[in-house]
């Protein structure tokens, strides 16, 4: 399933000549009854409008949702409607999402009386029951919200949330706004009525500490596609992608021992409008497969990077390392010339900086000095460009969209992994 915005009239849209923001891309997963799968990635990697497109809150642009077996892309609005009963959803923001005027007991009750379920006294004593099953009481019917906390206010949205007894609730973010002992407390309420009620939660986080709190399986997003998807426990033991490596390295260490900086996320998550070719991670990522290793097709590169291409191929693993490492860093300028402005300087800099074991040697250094050229006049961007197409379009990497499945280790189950890498492992 794919879902693009369309912003023709977006300022940056004009600049690049496109005017599709591929929010969501070719994704394809399914969700068990009764687990909780938590969808996981950095801001605007596409959970929300992937989540949203599943309900058909956003229509996708491409693909199919099933749920039950019906394909609800094929239906209209109209016939959508009375399967919402069966998918609901819960907000991140607990005070915005409670409408201020209604009295508690309404707002549980909203859903059922959209959906014509119960007659009213049957309505109040469901609400009454569910408020005490998610913690407050029966009589905090007739309170307004406003009286409550945010964690008070997240348990409300619960207990509206299944007031229609529905089989799957998508919760964005519910409780990334509270504070993190009342987050327990929520989280373990929500596992509660999943266990009560058999439901399935779609949810969506981009704490890990959280989704490892509360999912069966995880899928990991980066910018519109799904990169791994595993048991929970396989996914955090045995993390195939790197990505999912860095996320997990993100995770703060609850230690005040432990004070060295740990392996973050280099550079920025280029822009959905004009995504990278084949895996979208690849900009970012220290794993990047050296070209002229696969069965990339040469005869679709010109003379002189297919001349690179067979010297890449042929250089050092340490080298690979460090020409990888250099056009990172060129690519996010993340170093300083200070004030080497002839080539000999710059290359006396970059030298030093990233090629103190191992120089490439035969046409990569040729390349690498045309690049310290370019630094020495100024033109990063053109340095940017002329690494990025001798080291990573012809890499696999750039060339192909992947897909694959591996070995379980721990939890069992399919572990999906998009990242060439384990090429050959089955496609
Ligand atoms: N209605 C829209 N029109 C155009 N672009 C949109 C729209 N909604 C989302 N986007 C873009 O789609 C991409 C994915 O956004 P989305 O909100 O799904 O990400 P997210 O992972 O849920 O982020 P966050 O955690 O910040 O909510 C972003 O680049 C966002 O700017």
């Amino acid at each position: 399933m794919s879902k693009y915005f369309s912003s023709e009239t977006g300022f940056i849209a004009s600049l690049l000549g496109s005017s599709d923001v591929q929010a969501v891309d070719e994704v394809s997963f399914d969700i068990r009854k009764g687990e909780t799968l938590a969808l996981v990635g950095e801001s605007g990697c596409g959970k929300s409008t992937l989540a949203r497109a599943v309900l058909q809150l956003h229509r996708p642009t491409d693909g199919t949702v099933r749920f039950k077996g019906q394909n609800l892309t094929d239906l209209s609005d109209r016939e959508i409607r009375p399967l919402r009963r069966d998918m609901q959803m819960i907000f991140q923001d607990p005070h915005s999402s409670l409408n201020p005027r209604l009295k508690v007991g309404q707002i549980v009750e909203e859903p059922m009386k959209a959906h014509d379920l119960h007659d009213p006294e049957e309505r109040t004593r469901r609400a009454q029951r569910l408020l005490e099953k998610v913690g407050l009481e029966a009589e905090h019917y007739y309170r307004y919200p406003h009286e409550f906390s945010g964690g008070q206010r997240q348990r409300i949205n619960l207990a509206r949330a299944f007031s229609t007894d529905p089989e799957l609730i998508m919760c964005d973010e519910p409780t990334s706004a509270l504070d993190v002992s009342v987050q327990a407390q929520v989280l373990n309420v929500m596992n509660e009525l999943q266990e009560e009620f058999g439901v399935t939660y779609l949810f969506i986080s981009h704490d890990m500490s959280v989704v490892r709190y509360v999912a069966d399986r995880v899928a990991v997003m980066y910018l519109g596609h799904i990169v791994e998807l595993a048991e929970k426990e396989e996914l955090f033991e045995n993390p195939q992608h790197p990505y999912t490596r860095a996320l997990l390295d993100s995770i703060p260490i609850p230690d005040p021992r432990v004070t060295d900086a740990r392996g973050t996320l280099e550079g920025d998550v280029p822009s959905p409008i004009d995504p990278p070719s084949g895996c979208r991670f690849r900009t970012r990522c220290p794993k990047l497969i050296r070209p002229g290793t696969d069965d990339v097709d040469r005869s679709e590169l010109d003379e002189q990077t297919a001349a690179a291409a067979l010297s890449i191929y042929e250089m050092s693993d340490v080298a690979w390392e460090n020409v990888r490492a250099y056009t990172r860093a060129v690519t996010r300028r993340s170093f300083a010339l200070e004030d080497a402005d002839s080539p000999a300087a710059v290359r006396n800099v970059v030298d030093e900086r990233f090629f103190t074991d191992a120089r490439p040697g035969g046409e990569v250094d040729e390349v690498l000095d045309r690049s310290i050229e370019l630094l020495a006049d100024g033109e990063w961007d053109g340095a940017t460009d002329l690494l990025r197409t001798t080291f990573e379009e012809p890499s696999i990497c750039a060339a192909r969209k992947p897909a694959y499945t591996v070995e379980s280790e721990y939890g069992g189950g399919d572990h999906y992994v998009a990242c060439h890498l384990h090429r050959g492992r089955g496609e």
